[in-house]
């Protein structure tokens, strides 16, 4: 028997029946047996069935059928996509005709011919999953509408080929990569571009596709059947099929591992797949938006990286700015967190002092939109008047930070902080600088928080590497190597 057969119940109180029928399904299906309506109910509230194949009467004087009708509603209140078939004796088409008026799926007569009532139960079980799978998609895409369509700022100049070409793609069915730093909202405009489609009206599916071990990625995407392995109690419909006539949105693209990529690859050309465990080709219409924060180009270069799946995957690449370089987004961006967390927490915060908005205004943002979001949340927490003040956002206070940067952990922000000590003139700069590794730069690896100490630290220069080394600490050949190493270009 293969692992994932159907389940059935057969009810009857005559144990012959029962036994007979036992005997003639336990081949095809896994077969659980009631004598009685109650133990029905125990039954079908307790496994997972594919279906009830019941008898009407069960006291031994009655033929009415009454018992049967109320087990028929009492099953149907259960579960309304599990299959029923109702046994009925000889010639009491009636009571047929009453129970699939109640729900039940079909009727068979006894004595049964074994054939026609294999192939009525095998049509009744497919049926039953077709509903129950239409039934959890139906579910799933009025959760994804239920969603409200995230809020896109989208002032700044650097935002302007971004709108562009969300305007004219959008519509089509075009697969976009959308590139850009962590937290820049790359989702955002992933879901815009959904909800700008004529896939609007179907489901918007997010993955991450990065963050899966290669198990767990296969039955995410393509879905398994139940007992395709150990845990897998129940078919589970996969991202593909939840996204059929929509979009799937592939986040983290880039560190998908290369035997994956292959497996994504045969799909995304063919529309075809199979769930884990099951021999049956699926096909499904989706739309792949794919995103990612490193470098694919590179990834594709050092072999890392399938050219062919990046040639299917980036049609169209959309090219996010990081927060630094929208920087007349800030305030806007601000404004809008500041009411939704307002709102969330209940509290009747109206504006941002001037001051705090300087402060916004003049960090660096290595996290970007995300950061700037928790940033805001936090000050939301922290402030006691009906303004945001500076102190509320939690940032370093520039006058403390070599000294309180270099107890810091992080080696990057030490340098950076270091290279303001001289510069206490500028105030609000050396501040932020203070910051790289602190709130928004909390989730940074060592590697990011030295690359934004050297950015920052050339354009305080001017762009003058010898300047800026000296300012970091390091020896001009130093620093070269560090730019080679980020591929920061100067001059
Ligand atoms: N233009 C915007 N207007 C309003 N909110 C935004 C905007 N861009 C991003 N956000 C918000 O910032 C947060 C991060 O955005 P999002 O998750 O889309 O970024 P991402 O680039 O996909 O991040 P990651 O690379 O980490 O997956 C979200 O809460 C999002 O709603």
């Amino acid at each position: 028997m293969p692992a994932a057969s159907p389940r059935i119940l057969v009810a009857d109180d005559q144990s012959d029946i029962v036994e007979a029928l036992r005997l003639l399904l336990k081949r095809e299906f896994v077969v659980h047996t009631a004598a009685s309506p109650a133990a029905v109910l125990e039954i079908a509230g307790r496994e997972e069935l594919d279906l009830v194949l019941m008898d009407l009467n069960y006291a031994r004087d009655t033929t009415s059928g009454k018992e049967g009708f109320e087990l028929l509603d009492k099953l149907r209140e259960l579960d309304t996509t599990l299959p029923v078939v109702v046994m009925t004796a000889w010639g009491s088409i009636e009571g047929a005709v009453e129970a699939v008026r109640r729900g039940a799926r079909d009727y068979v007569q006894k004595p049964w011919d074994s054939a026609r009532l294999l192939a009525t139960l095998r049509t009744q079980i497919e049926l039953g999953s077709a509903l129950r799978r239409s039934r959890r998609l139906e579910q799933e895409s009025s959760r994804q509408r239920a969603q409200q369509l995230p809020k896109m700022i989208a002032e700044a100049p650097s935002m302007r080929p971004v709108l562009d070409l969300l305007e004219r793609v959008a519509p089509s069915d075009a697969n976009v990569l959308i590139l850009g730093e962590h937290g820049t909202g790359k989702e955002v405009i992933a879901r815009r571009m959904h909800d700008a489609s004529l896939r609007a009206s179907r489901a918007f599916v997010a993955v991450d596709a990065g963050g899966m071990s290669p198990g767990v990625f296969e039955s995410e995407l393509f879905g398994h059947v139940r007992g395709a392995f150990t845990d897998a109690k129940a078919d589970r419909v996969g991202c593909f099929e939840l996204a059929d006539g929509g979009t799937l949105f592939l986040d983290e693209i880039g560190n998908l591992p290369i035997a994956q990529q292959a497996k994504l690859l045969r799909v995304i050309q063919t529309g075809e797949f199979h769930p884990v465990g099951s021999s049956r080709t699926r096909r499904a219409n989706v739309r792949v938006l794919a995103a990612t924060n490193i470098d694919i180009g590179r990834e594709v270069a050092e072999g890392r990286f399938r050219e062919d799946l990046l040639y299917r995957l980036n049609t169209v690449e959309v090219h996010l700015p990081p927060l630094r370089e929208r920087r007349e987004d800030i305030a806007g961006l601000a404004a809008h967190f500041l009411e939704r967390q307002a709102a969330r927490y209940g509290k009747p915060l109206r504006s941002l002092s001037p001051a705090a908005m300087r402060a916004l205004l003049e960090h660096l943002w290595p996290g970007n939109v995300r950061e700037l979001e928790h940033v805001m949340e936090r000050a939301v927490l922290m402030a006691r008047g009906d303004a945001i003040a500076p102190e509320d956002l939690g940032f370093r206070k520039p006058a403390a930070v070599a000294g309180a940067a270099s107890t810091g952990a992080a080696a990057g922000a030490e340098r950076v902080s270091a290279s303001h000590a001289g510069n206490a003139g500028n105030a609000g700069n050396a501040g932020n600088a203070g910051n790289a590794g602190a709130p928004g730069g909390e989730n940074m690896t060592l590697e990011e928080i030295e690359y934004h100490a050297i950015q920052r630290a050339l354009a305080r220069a001017g762009g003058n590497v010898n300047d800026a080394a000296v300012a970091l600490g390091l020896s001009r050949s130093a620093l070269y190597r560090r730019l080679q190493a980020h591929g920061i270009k100067v001059g």
